[in-house]
């Protein structure tokens, strides 16, 4: 059969005034397509701004039940939080990750006593807590054990969900710690606590402002090639998801964002499921350099990128720019 084709058709006039591009737009932001990322540091009333993530701070836990209100009122359902552990805390076998009254937890409690009507997201991995900044237990040549830091994990999360999370998600890239902790879980009794997995986490240089929030990045040794994914694959990313799937996870995540949405896409069309994107720090911190160098208008980034994580498949996003996004949804 043959296509209609020019003059017949003019793509032009669906664009042609804004009530029909409104008409005819495939994909809209809603303030719920987004996971808001806040990170918690000790103190009281304290507020730490990020030099590398401008607008962003650090909150201590008294303040974090506000900035939950502003989450709900702005109709954002989720938070995400990501503790700075005091120094004197870390150590080489992470035992902060498993303290019932670490910061995580204290955080997890303040909020759910304050706005128990806000969802919230735990990150499960140890690199908040060691001393040499990897997400698990290092051997004597400096890698990472599998095994030793899983059963680590499932501890975390537990302390997590009895804190009351209501998402752990597993940041780690360890083979086999989503079943390992559903069947913690499940065993625990937290039956209704979901898990994200970061199944698709890359070995990515956008992450270095996140690191400067949680204090791990002059620890860090070496780097996390060895378990976090290499930038070049993309089949690869589909069978970490079946994995994670087949472990129990309930939502996967694609990390970081914008370079990896031909991943995401691939991981939306062929699993169904609800799949997640985490537009990391250093994406963050590009839209806001191009804003203040003048290279482009602030709003119009935030809201190009974040469309096209929807246009990709995504279920939602993790990002920085939440708060700022949903006002400007909100007009
Ligand atoms: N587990 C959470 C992260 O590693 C976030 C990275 C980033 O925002 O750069
Ligand atoms: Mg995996």
């Amino acid at each position: 059969m043959s296509q209609p084709t020019f003059p017949a058709i003019r793509m032009r006039r669906g664009r042609s005034a804004p009530w029909i591009r409104d008409m005819l737009a495939e994909h809209r932001l809603h303030p719920s397509d987004f996971i808001w990322p806040l990170f918690i540091c000790e103190g009281d009333g304290c507020e730490e701004p990020i030099a590398a993530l401008p607008g962003v701070s650090r909150w201590s836990v008294d303040r974090l039940a506000a900035k939950a209100r502003e989450a709900r009122d702005l109709g954002i359902p989720c938070i995400a939080l990501f503790p700075n552990t005091p120094a004197s805390l870390r150590s080489e076998n992470a035992g902060e990750a498993l303290n019932h009254d670490n910061l995580i937890c204290r955080a997890v409690k303040a909020i759910k006593n304050a706005v128990p009507e806000v969802g919230v997201l735990t990150d499960v991995a140890l690199d908040p807590y060691t001393a040499h900044g990897h997400d698990g237990l290092v051997d004597e040549r400096g890698c990472v054990k599998n095994d030793e830091t899983s059963a680590v994990l499932v501890e975390q999360a537990l302390v997590q969900a009895a804190a009351g999370a209501d998402i752990v998600a597993p940041s780690d890239m360890m083979d086999g710690r989503v079943g390992a902790i559903r069947a913690g879980l499940e065993r625990e009794g937290y039956c209704d606590v979901s898990i994200m997995a970061y199944a698709a986490k890359y070995a990515s240089a956008f992450y270095g402002p996140f690191r400067d929030a949680v204090g791990s990045r002059g620890l860090l040794k070496g780097d996390k090639r060895g378990y976090q994914m290499d930038p070049a694959n993309g089949a690869e990313a589909l069978r970490e998801v079946a994995l994670d799937l087949a472990e129990g996870a309930d939502m996967v995540m694609v990390k970081p964002g914008l370079p990896y949405l031909d991943v995401l896409a691939r991981v939306k069309d062929a699993f169904g499921v609800p799949t997640f994107a985490y537009q990391v720090s250093g994406e963050y911190a590009m839209i806001e350099a191009a804003a203040a160098a003048g290279a482009g208008d602030r709003d119009a980034l935030i809201l190009e990128t974040l469309v096209a994580f929807k246009r990709a498949g995504a279920t939602g996003v993790l990002t920085y720019h939440a708060p700022a996004a949903a006002r400007l949804i909100a007009g």
